[in-house]
């Protein structure tokens, strides 16, 4: 894959000032998944960064799915789809969390994480990190191992990455 396909198709991000409310620059990944070429591009650069020894892809709701079912079939891997909160049978474990914007909660299905297993977190953008932070402590709860986070976007002056410690970041792009 050439990193030319690769810029072409982040350059696709599309950015909405003061949305979701003001002050917050907002990247809209729509635009790249609209678009045959960029989404393969982005999905194949992603699945080629997964950790070494990852056996499963835990996706977060609602970008973060998308993302996460097509990089889990390009890699023969299960996906694990955690959740916002009222959507889910069966729980395993919930974690509630502070966002960019606003704040959330975030559920586990159960019978979806072993223990010990070994699984790379997977979501558009990374922020304040408190997302997947949260979801790192959804996988330890269940008694999996958190390989790595990817994602396609990291704006680096939020600091998530500090959120989560020792977990190997890898963005397709910072800004
Ligand atoms: O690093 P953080 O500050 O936690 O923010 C990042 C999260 O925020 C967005 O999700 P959002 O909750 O807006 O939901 P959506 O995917 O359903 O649009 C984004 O898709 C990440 O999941
Ligand atoms: N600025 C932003 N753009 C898109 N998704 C986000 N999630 C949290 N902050 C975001």
């Amino acid at each position: 894959m050439s990193s030319t396909a690769l810029d072409g198709a982040l350059g696709l991000i599309r950015e909405v000032p003061d949305f979701p409310e003001p002050g917050v620059l907002f990247r809209d990944i729509s635009p790249v998944l609209a678009d045959p070429a960029a989404f393969r591009v982005l999905v194949d650069a992603m699945a080629a960064g997964l950790p070494a020894g990852t056996d499963a892809v835990v996706a977060i709701e609602a970008r973060g799915f998308i993302l996460g079912a097509a990089i889990a079939y390009a890699s023969g891997l299960g996906l694990v789809c955690v959740r916002k909160p009222g959507k889910l049978p069966a729980v395993r474990h919930r974690v509630s969390y502070a966002l960019e914007y606003g704040t959330a909660t975030l559920e586990l299905p159960e019978d979806t994480i072993r223990a010990g297993q070994r699984v790379a977190i997977v979501d558009d953008v990374l922020a304040t990190g408190g997302t997947v932070a949260a979801t790192r402590e959804l996988v330890e709860h269940a008694g999996g191992i958190v390989t790595g986070v990817s994602v396609i976007l990291e704006l680096a002056f939020l600091k998530g990455r500090d959120r989560v410690p020792g977990v190997d970041v890898t963005a397709l792009v910072t800004t």
